[in-house]
């Protein structure tokens, strides 16, 4: 089966276990004759900045589904869901220290250091009646709404470029991948996965991180079920 686009994940998917960019994933991904669109719990500007540097165009599901856009100079979607993560941060501040990250420019959800007690925190929310959840990617934590993920994301991407999200190959290495790989035509967990992403996953990589991705676009393309340019 060909499919016609990829999702893929950054943090631990398209990089090194310290964030550098995989040169040998960027350039898999830079020669693909399909549209490659970034899927990220990061913010938008940083997505956008990454899709530049590799080479890709401009399709960028960022905050882990709350932002999405199909093009760099393009006013993007945000998720309308800011409010309860804020009513849940105040909520946990009364009992944690806790730092957030890129709080200026994240539109959707909040994103903490990891130096906090996650199971009391959930313990503290859940006796709250907020929709929001607390995902550790191994990155970040985020505090996010349930109402939206990359999976969400994916279908108002896939709507966008007016393809199914069956058509889509989906890469991804943690907890906030899942609805992404879940929804996706054939899914990739890195050797790096969580365990339980490697067992709803298609296909598993040998490699990890983004020497993991390299070889599972190798695998795509000489499979023909993604199409590469000529080299
Ligand atoms: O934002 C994070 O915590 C991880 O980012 P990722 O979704 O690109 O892996
Ligand atoms: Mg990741």
């Amino acid at each position: 089966m060909q499919f016609k686009a990829i999702a893929i994940d950054i943090d631990g998917t398209i990089t090194h276990m310290d964030r550098r960019l995989s040169l040998r994933a960027a350039e898999k991904l830079r020669i693909l004759d399909v549209p490659v669109v970034l899927a990220t719990g990061n913010i938008l500007c940083y997505a956008k900045a990454t899709a530049k540097l590799i080479g890709v165009c401009c399709h960028v599901i960022a905050e882990n589904g709350g932002v999405v856009t199909d093009g760099f100079d393009k006013k993007p979607y945000v998720s309308d869901v800011i409010t309860e993560c804020e009513q849940a941060y105040d909520i946990l501040s009364e009992e944690f220290k806790m730092e957030k990250l890129d709080s200026r420019h994240r539109r959707t959800e909040i994103v903490l250091n990891r130096n906090f007690d996650i199971e009391r925190a959930r313990v503290i929310l859940s006796n709250t009646d907020l929709d929001v959840e607390i995902i550790d990617t191994h990155f970040a934590i985020h505090i996010k709404s349930k109402k939206i993920n990359k999976g969400t994301g994916l279908v108002r991407m896939a709507d966008m470029m007016g393809l199914k999200t069956s058509d889509f190959v989906a890469i991804g290495d943690s907890v906030n991948d899942k609805e992404l790989l879940e929804l996706a035509g054939y899914s990739i967990a890195v050797s790096n996965a969580d365990d339980f992403l490697k067992d709803i996953a298609d296909h598993v990589t040998g490699e990890p991180y983004g020497e993991g991705t390299a070889e599972a676009i190798e695998y795509l393309v000489s499979n023909g079920m993604l199409k590469a340019r000529d080299q």
